[in-house]
């Protein structure tokens, strides 16, 4: 599988505080990829810094995605390059509609006509006609901008979807629909990159990450990691060394 990400040695700073102490993560094409880890481990910090969002700029180390370095690009030009992001806390849109907010995601993917916004949204449980016409914007709730924010992935169709989180906000009997979506962003071509506390994503994922004090410790089966997750670092207080990896 080539890769369409490659970050080697990444370090990153916020208000003098080291977050990022030396990341390497290799992400393959169409590959579903978890980061799990501890809270605090750095997980969302790395998605931002892999955004480029501001405040979020890497002080050592490369970013390579698709074979080219990103590294001095701007939120809205590795956008155009195909990366996204989802936010644990989806944005708010006041005055936006859903469906321009979702056909503007399509944009960059030769648009999306009327009928695939509705599949869009039907995919995420939400009814077209219902939803359509709303504004992206307080008058949605958590879950609901969620499940729109997931919408948008599926008429975007990036190359790579950074998901931060994508149950939280949603109820438990989700899960196993947001599994599905991320099969279904696979299908359609893009590489997911998901941070998550949740074992049943970690399982359908090919690949998983564990990330600890700034590092990612391991990489490997998926299982394999949850379980030395569970074993070794649930367990662990260290908040200065991580586990030595067996
Ligand atoms: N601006 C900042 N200044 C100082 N420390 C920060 C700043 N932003 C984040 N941190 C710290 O960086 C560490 C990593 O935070 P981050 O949110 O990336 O962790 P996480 O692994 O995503 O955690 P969680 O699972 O709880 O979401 C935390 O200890 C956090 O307090």
């Amino acid at each position: 599988m080539s890769e369409i990400l490659s970050v080697k040695n990444l370090v990153l700073s916020r208000d003098g505080k080291k977050i990022l102490r030396g990341v390497n993560l290799e992400v393959g094409d169409r590959e579903i990829h978890s980061i799990i880890g501890a809270n605090g481990a750095g997980k969302s910090t790395l998605a931002y810094t892999l955004m480029g969002l501001q405040g979020y700029e890497h002080e050592e180390g490369s970013l390579i995605f698709n074979g080219e370095d990103i590294s001095k690009l701007s939120i809205t030009e590795r956008a155009k390059k195909g990366i996204t992001l989802a936010w644990q806390e989806p944005a708010r849109f006041e005055g936006l509609k859903v469906r321009d907010y979702l056909a503007i995601g399509a944009k960059g993917n030769g648009g999306a006509t009327e009928e695939e916004l509705k599949e869009a949204l039907r995919k995420v449980d939400l009814r077209p006609e219902k939803y359509l016409d709303r504004e992206v914007g307080e008058a949605l709730s958590g879950g609901e901008r969620k499940r729109i924010e997931l919408a948008s992935i599926i008429t975007m169709k990036p190359k790579l979807a950074i998901l931060d989180e994508p149950d939280s906000g949603i109820d438990v009997v989700s899960l196993k629909e947001i599994v599905n979506l991320i099969q279904t962003f696979k299908e359609n071509g893009s590489s997911v990159l998901v941070i998550t506390h949740r074992k049943e994503i970690a399982a359908a994922s090919d690949k998983a990450s564990l990330m600890c004090e700034g590092v990612i410790l391991r990489s490997g089966d998926p299982l394999e990691i949850s379980e030395f997750f569970k074993n070794r670092c649930i367990p662990c207080d260290s908040r200065v060394s991580p586990p030595k990896a067996a």
